[in-house]
């Protein structure tokens, strides 16, 4: 192997660290406590996983934790009701509904119907606006993480040529604005591209987040390109382990790459600092303080 590691569980360590001594400040100079109320609908393993995690975090971070778990079969009207009790309540300054949801429930209508300005995924289409036209935004935890670790590893991406393999609302498309915002040549590629191989091999940054273990080999990596693998994959290996892995495979990628993230603890530790990033970012927001720095696009 000969790529850097760049470690998304540090970085985040770091991140979670500045935020809480800025949540402290908040506190003592103005009495006011960053809140953040996280939605569980079910009881997906995964998901009660992260949802529990995000709320340590957050009570780590100083700031106060709403969790709210309904029924897997919680109607529609229920889940709608308790966002517009969120939207209405001046201590919850962050708002998240965990995906996926339950099939019955329709995921746009309960995005949209929580408050833009406490959306902290960035999901409701009047934050996607905002963003795809570079105005200020909530930006969506995943891809704020990622640009994060590219601008630690590379300071600027000014030139550089990218490309995003996939094109999902929460992490592809907006993944593509960020890295157009900070001046860098964008493909977003996906299963459907031709030559992908060839399209990814000519790229100075490759983004993958498409969802399928280990899908892009060395091979496919300039040398020296920097990968970040957005993949959360659980999969069991020759022995009979079951293991996490990536989009990329990356014993083969980290020979190419210069640098790269690992999985975990790349990607996944960031989506959650970013989400106290936004919850911070938000609360500054409703109450008129100066944006905090360095936690936003
Ligand atoms: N409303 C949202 N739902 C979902 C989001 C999101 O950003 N908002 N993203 C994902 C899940 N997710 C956060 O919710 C998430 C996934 C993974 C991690 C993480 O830290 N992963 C670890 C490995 C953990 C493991 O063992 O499974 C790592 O990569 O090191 C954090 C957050 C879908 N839903």
């Amino acid at each position: 192997m000969s790529a850097t590691i760049i470690d998304g569980k540090a970085i985040a360590a770091e991140l979670r660290a500045r935020i809480a001594k800025q949540v402290e400040t908040l506190k003592r100079d103005q009495g006011i406590t960053p809140g953040l109320a996280v939605v569980l609908v079910g009881e997906d393993p995964a998901s009660q996983i992260y949802v529990r995690s995000k709320g340590k975090q957050t009570v780590e971070a100083g700031m106060q934790s709403f969790e709210h778990k309904l029924d897997p079969d919680a109607s529609e009207e229920d889940l709608l009701a308790l966002i517009r009790r969120l939207n209405d309540d001046p201590a919850v300054h962050g708002i998240l509904v965990q995906l996926p949801l339950p099939n019955h429930l329709d995921e746009d209508l309960v995005i949209n119907t929580i408050a833009p300005e406490k959306d902290v995924d960035g999901f409701h289409i009047s934050n996607v606006g905002l963003l795809g036209t570079g105005q200020k935004s909530m930006v969506p935890c995943t891809p704020l993480g990622c640009l994060m670790m590219l601008r630690a590893h590379h300071g600027s991406l000014s030139g550089m040529d990218a490309v995003v393999i996939g094109r999902s609302n929460i992490v592809g498309k907006p993944m593509a604005q960020l890295l157009l915002g900070d001046s860098c040549t964008v493909t977003i590629a996906h299963s459907r591209t031709k030559d992908l191989a060839d399209v990814v091999r000519r790229a100075d940054i490759v983004v993958a987040a498409v969802g399928r273990p280990q899908m892009v080999p060395g091979d496919w990596i300039k040398p020296g390109a920097t990968v970040i693998d957005v993949g959360i994959n659980r999969i069991v290996d020759d022995t009979g382990t079951t293991r996490l892995v990536g989009d990329c495979d990356f014993d083969t990628c980290a020979a190419i790459a210069g640098a790269i993230t690992p999985v975990p603890g790349g990607v996944g530790p960031m989506t959650i600092a970013c989400l106290l990033a936004n919850t911070l970012t938000a609360c500054c927001r409703a109450n008129g303080f100066p944006e905090p720095e360095g936690l936003t696009a």
